[in-house]
């Protein structure tokens, strides 16, 4: 069974609409990136993931039930920025993750238990490679150790789907490529599966398995939110040649001006 399926997917914000007739079945371990014009709808997409939007009209499914309409363990997420909580150390935020999550079921965790946990943490920040900055907080960090902070965070859960939306956008390129393959590294090991927004469709051909380019198939100038963007390609990593390449940016670049 497909760990996410979207049939006749639909969001609208009043009369705007932002995602029309999606239909799309992802299977656990697949990593999906996510390109299109700016304001089609892609983090709104992942909002939809995430429990925090819920659809207008279709359904989203999670293992064939309706995706629970609240964030919970099974899903966690990345901003491109903060994500973390800049009072609390990078070691505190990856407990916080945790904490949280425990404190809806039990509360706090004290003595051993507290224990165990601040070793999981430490095992977290080790996998992100921040073992070194576990006492620090958030400011005393580089662009790219926060968002290794923020990785950690959103796994500490063990999630089974990591959603990336456009967390290396603010990096530098060296900085952006370590980051490229810690999140492989993470996907691999954790047998994850990764939807990740990003404005860099070379981005997405590296990483990903799966591309979608959200696009508005109907456009009318004088109304641009009377229709939304689908999925207008759905390849294959891999199986793309130059000239789709160029025709998916000039699609894009032609719905941007269009929107702008
Ligand atoms: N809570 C909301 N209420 C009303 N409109 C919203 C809301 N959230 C998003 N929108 C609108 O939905 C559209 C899509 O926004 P979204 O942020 O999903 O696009 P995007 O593709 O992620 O853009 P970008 O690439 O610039 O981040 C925008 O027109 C935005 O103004």
């Amino acid at each position: 069974m497909a760990i996410i399926e979207m049939n006749n997917l639909w969001k609208e914000y009043g009369d705007q609409v932002v995602l029309e007739r999606l239909d799309a079945e992802v299977q656990e371990g697949e990593f999906v990136t996510l390109v299109g014009a700016s304001g089609c709808g892609k983090t709104t997409f992942l909002k939809m993931l995430l429990g925090t939007e819920s659809p207008s009209r279709g359904e989203l499914l999670l293992d064939g039930a309706p995706i629970p309409d609240q964030p919970d363990e099974t899903r966690g997420i990345v901003f491109q920025r903060y994500s973390v909580l800049p009072h609390l150390s990078a070691l505190e935020n990856v407990m916080l993750a945790d904490e949280l999550h425990r404190h809806k079921l039990s509360g706090r965790a004290f003595g051993g238990k507290r224990k165990a946990l601040k070793d999981a943490a430490m095992a977290m920040l080790e996998s992100v490679g921040l073992t070194q900055a576990a006492g620090k907080f958030p400011h005393e960090l580089s662009g790219g150790m926060q968002q290794r902070l923020a990785i950690a965070q959103a796994l500490m859960k063990r999630p089974r789907i990591l959603l990336l939306d456009e967390p290396f956008g603010a990096l530098d390129p060296g900085i952006r490529r370590d980051m490229h393959h810690l999140v492989l590294d993470l996907w691999r090991q954790q047998g994850l599966t990764i939807f990740m927004v990003t404005h860099d469709l070379a981005e997405g051909f590296y990483l990903g398995t799966r591309l979608w380019v959200f696009d508005k198939t109907r456009l009318d100038p004088q109304a641009p939110g009377a229709y939304g963007a689908r999925i207008t390609y759905d390849l294959p990593v891999g199986d793309c040649d130059k000239g789709t390449l160029t025709a998916i940016q000039a699609q894009a670049d032609a719905t941007a001006r269009t929107m702008a």
